[in-house]
This record gives structure tokens, sequence and C-alpha cells, in this order.
């Protein structure tokens, strides 16, 4: 007969699978929404008019999330003062601003299908960056599931055909081109990789370090993003056309609008399963991503897949199957400011 705690264990341990679903379902799905969305605004005119204020997307979709963050906090009662020093929320800010940065940026000089390749890649950095800032270990095991998830994923990707999928459909920017990668282009894309990383992993310190409730975080990041864009949007003159443009097209200022909804929805989820589960569980759920917006859009728009792509798709399923005591690996738990030898899925 089991145990009394045995049976407590696995029901937690069931718990916390649930949950890691729940989370890889919030951020794989917002953020394919976000691309649809981000797609039709920027790529398809309205009324003959094309929208070209990128930034005035991203001010707007910050001032969302900081109004659901607020509305969370005083439903919840929470503080409204920063529960951690703004400087770490200004860290964290500018590091997501600079990712978010090179990656628009590389796509002048790499192919969407290299950009979407090399995104593959993103649990390696935060892997790295978990030893440099948290200390951590990470088991043989681990290191065996990361590695299967990115080769998998990769292998998968890169076998695409090319045209099988528009950005949309991976649910990324509109920028995307098919140009040769050129090795400016290569340099922006590690920078990307590594910056991203820095941020994911430096919120998990962020939260193991001073607790702050997740619409604390969200909203203190959200805000200084919010200034950021304000400020570049003010330096570039493009503050009254952007207005202007959505005074004129109302049915752009509905699409913005949905856009931030489905990008909050995303910051939320993201920075939710990095204080539940860590920062390597976000980057194995963005990297997942890449891969079923392919298996997605072929399914759905009766493309074929080849035999290397059917063997690395079992390669990807088969790193997460072979989990099996998902008890929410979170540095933000774990984390006492030394080794913390935790596994990224266990
Ligand atoms: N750690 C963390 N915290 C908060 N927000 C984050 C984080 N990582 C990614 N993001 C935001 O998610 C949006 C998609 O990012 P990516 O393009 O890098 O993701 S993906 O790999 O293509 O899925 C993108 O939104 P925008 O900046 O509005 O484009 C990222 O800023």
């Amino acid at each position: 007969m089991s145990s009394p705690n045995k049976h407590t264990s696995s029901r937690l341990a069931s718990t916390d699978t649930l949950h890691v679903v729940w989370c890889f379902g919030g951020i794989i799905g917002s953020l394919v929404l976000y691309g649809v969305l981000q797609e039709r605004i920027m790529q398809s005119p309205f009324d003959g008019e094309p929208f070209t204020h990128s930034l005035a997307l991203v001010l707007a979709n910050r001032l969302v999330a900081c109004a659901v963050a607020l509305s969370l906090s005083l439903y919840h009662g929470h503080p409204l003062a920063p529960q951690a020093p703004l400087t770490s929320f200004a860290a964290v800010s500018l590091s997501n601003v600079a990712a978010t940065f090179c990656q628009y940026e590389a796509l002048r000089h790499v192919s969407f299908a290299a950009q979407t390749l090399g995104k593959c890649a993103k649990m390696l950095p935060v892997m790295l960056w978990g030893r440099v800032m948290l200390g951590k270990r990470y088991a043989a095991r681990d290191a065996a599931r990361a590695a299967a998830v990115t080769l998998g994923c990769a292998a998968f990707v890169g076998a695409n055909r090319a045209g099988a999928v528009s950005p949309a459909a991976a649910g990324l920017s509109s920028a995307a081109t098919n140009h040769a990668s050129t090795p400016w282009g290569l340099t922006l894309m590690a920078a990307y990789l590594t910056v991203d990383g820095f941020t994911s992993t430096f919120q998990a310190r962020l939260f193991a370090l001073h607790a702050p409730t997740l619409p604390n975080q969200v909203l203190y990041v959200a805000a200084t993003s919010a200034l950021l864009a304000l400020a570049g949007l003010v330096a570039k003159g493009e503050l009254r056309p952007a207005l202007a443009f959505f005074a004129a097209h109302p049915r752009a200022l509905g699409a913005a609008a949905l856009l931030a909804l489905a990008a909050t929805a995303g910051q939320l989820f993201i920075t939710h399963a990095i204080r539940r589960h860590g920062a390597l569980l976000v980057a194995a759920a963005m990297t997942t991503r890449q891969f079923l917006s392919i298996l997605l859009s072929g399914l759905l728009f009766g493309h074929s897949f080849s035999a290397q792509q059917y063997a690395a798709a079992c390669v990807v399923f088969g790193g997460y199957a072979c989990v099996s005591d998902l008890g929410g690996g979170s540095e933000a738990k774990g984390w006492k400011g030394g080794v913390n030898v935790e596994g990224f899925l266990s």
C-alpha cells in the first residue's frame, strides 16, 4: 500500500504538471495571436494607408500592461509601491527592449527562416546565465532534455520548406525577409539570444531576492518600457503622426487594442511562468512555439512534412515525455544566493 506522503507528493506533481501545461499554453497561445495581429497591422494597409510606427505599438502594449497590472494589484489589495529596487526593474526593461531591438534589426540582415532557426537556441544562454547569475548546476539529465528540445526544434524548423509558413503563421514580426544572412546579422542574433536569456534569468533572480508580486514586477517593468518607447517616439517625431493615424483609421485602433491585450497576456504568462517555474521553462516554451507554429500551420494548410521532420518532432516530444517528475524547478523558489542544483522541469 502506498503511503499518504507518496499520495500527497504525486498529487503535487500532477498539479505542477497541469500548471506547466497551463503556462506553456498561455505563452504559446498569446504570442501566436500577438504575431498574427502584429502582421495584420504592419503588413496590410488601412484604407490604402500603411501603418509604419511600430514603436507606437510597443508604447500601446506597455501602457495596457501597466493598466492591467495596476488593476490586478488594486483588485488583490497588493501594495502599489515598488517591491524591488527601481534599478532592478529598469534592468529588466532595458534588456527586454534591447532584445526586441536586436531581433528587429537582425531581420534586415538575416532571413526570416534563419531567425526562426536561431530562436530554437534560446535555452542555451538561459542555462549559461543561470550558472553565472544564480549559481545553478544542471544535471546531465536536464542538459539532455534541453538538447533534445533545442536540436529537435532546430531540425524540424531547419527542414521546413521555404514558404511553407508565413511569419504571421509563425507568430512573428512582419519585417521578415528572405535575403541571405550576413555576419552582422548573425552577430545581432547572438546578441538577441544573449540579452533575451539575461532578461528572464534576471527576472528570476529579482523574484528570488525581493519576491515582488507578479503585477508589481509587470507594472514597473512595463512602465519603464513605456517611458523608453515614448522617448523614442518623441525623438523620432512619430508621436503625433501615429496618433493622427489612429484617429483617422478606427479599425487600426481596434487592431492595436487587441494586439496590446495579446501582448499583455504574453507578458503576464511569461513573468508568471518565470516566477513559478524558472527562466529555463519559459525558454523551453518559446522554443517549442517556433516548432508548434510550423507544425500547426502545416496541419491547417495541408503542407506535408518530411521524414526528418517527423523524426525531429519525436525527439522534441521525447525530450518532454521523459520528464517523469514535474515539480516546479524554479530558480525563484529554490535559489538561496549560492549553488542551486535543480532541474529545469524537475
Ligand atoms: N522575459 C520576458 N519578459 C517579458 N516579456 C518578454 C520576455 N521575453 C520575451 N518577451 C516578450 O515576448 C514577445 C515575443 O518575444 P520573442 O520574439 O523573443 O519570442 S519568440 O521566441 O519569438 O517566441 C516580445 O514582445 P515585444 O517586445 O512587445 O515584441 C518580448 O518582449
